[in-house]
């Protein structure tokens, strides 16, 4: 769990302070423009709000209209809520498919994340939440650089003090069950969208994009 001392704004930046209670890989998104530490524990940074609030995936998407033209980058539907201190994120696709269910979720982010971001699909389900603050700061602190739920997220401060991005339909007070049921690695359509496994998904204070391959941004 990560404890969020400061944010304080100084001339053009935000200041940040947070204590970390457990082990965290912080693998700064663009907008950062100095992160240190002192000792194992405390950690700050100063963000650029003017990068962070550049418009990076329209650029792309002016940049690439023959991509998208051809499917080969593809905007999701805008249908997320934000979560985590992330709100710029991407990296390479895991893909899982799972229903009210949460067992596999937490089974992939007890993996080594090494910056890739995983979609879960869970069928669009309103009834319950399928990823709770506990997954999210392991997946924090196994180096994932986010997770999109088509699905409800619980324990939203928790989540919020996470450096990782979440986006997910909303967030829900129950939780799922815990029967293991779900498919790893299958190619999973969510927000009018059809996403594979190993490709590349982009986040940014204006939405997700999908790529097939990795994109030179
Ligand atoms: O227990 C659950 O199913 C979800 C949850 O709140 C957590 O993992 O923190
Ligand atoms: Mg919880």
């Amino acid at each position: 769990m990560n404890h969020c001392i400061e944010s304080l704004t100084w001339g053009d930046f935000v200041i940040h302070a947070i204590m970390d209670l457990g082990i965290s890989s912080a693998v700064p998104d663009p907008s950062v423009y100095y992160a240190g530490s002192f000792g194992m524990r405390f950690r700050f940074w100063f963000q650029d709000p003017l990068k962070l609030c550049r418009v990076v995936l329209a650029e792309v998407c002016d940049a690439n209209p023959h991509l998208i033209v051809s499917g080969e980058l593809r905007a999701l539907q805008p249908v997320f809520q934000v979560y985590g201190r992330r709100q710029v994120f991407s990296g390479p696709v895991v893909t899982l498919k799972v229903f009210e269910d949460n067992v596999l979720v937490r089974e992939f982010l007890e993996e080594k994340g090494n910056g890739r971001v995983l979609v879960v699909d869970g069928g669009g389900s309103l009834r319950c939440a399928i990823l709770g603050g506990n997954p999210v700061v392991q997946a924090q602190n196994n180096g994932w650089a986010g997770i999109v739920v088509n699905g409800c997220v619980r324990d939203v401060d928790e989540i919020n003090g996470c450096d990782i991005g979440v986006r997910a339909l909303a967030s829900h007070p129950v939780k799922a069950s815990k029967k293991g049921i779900g498919e790893k690695h299958v190619p999973v359509n969510i927000a009018g969208t059809r996403i594979c496994d190993g490709e590349w998904l982009y986040a940014d204070t204006d939405g997700i994009l999908v790529s097939k391959t990795e994109l030179s941004v």
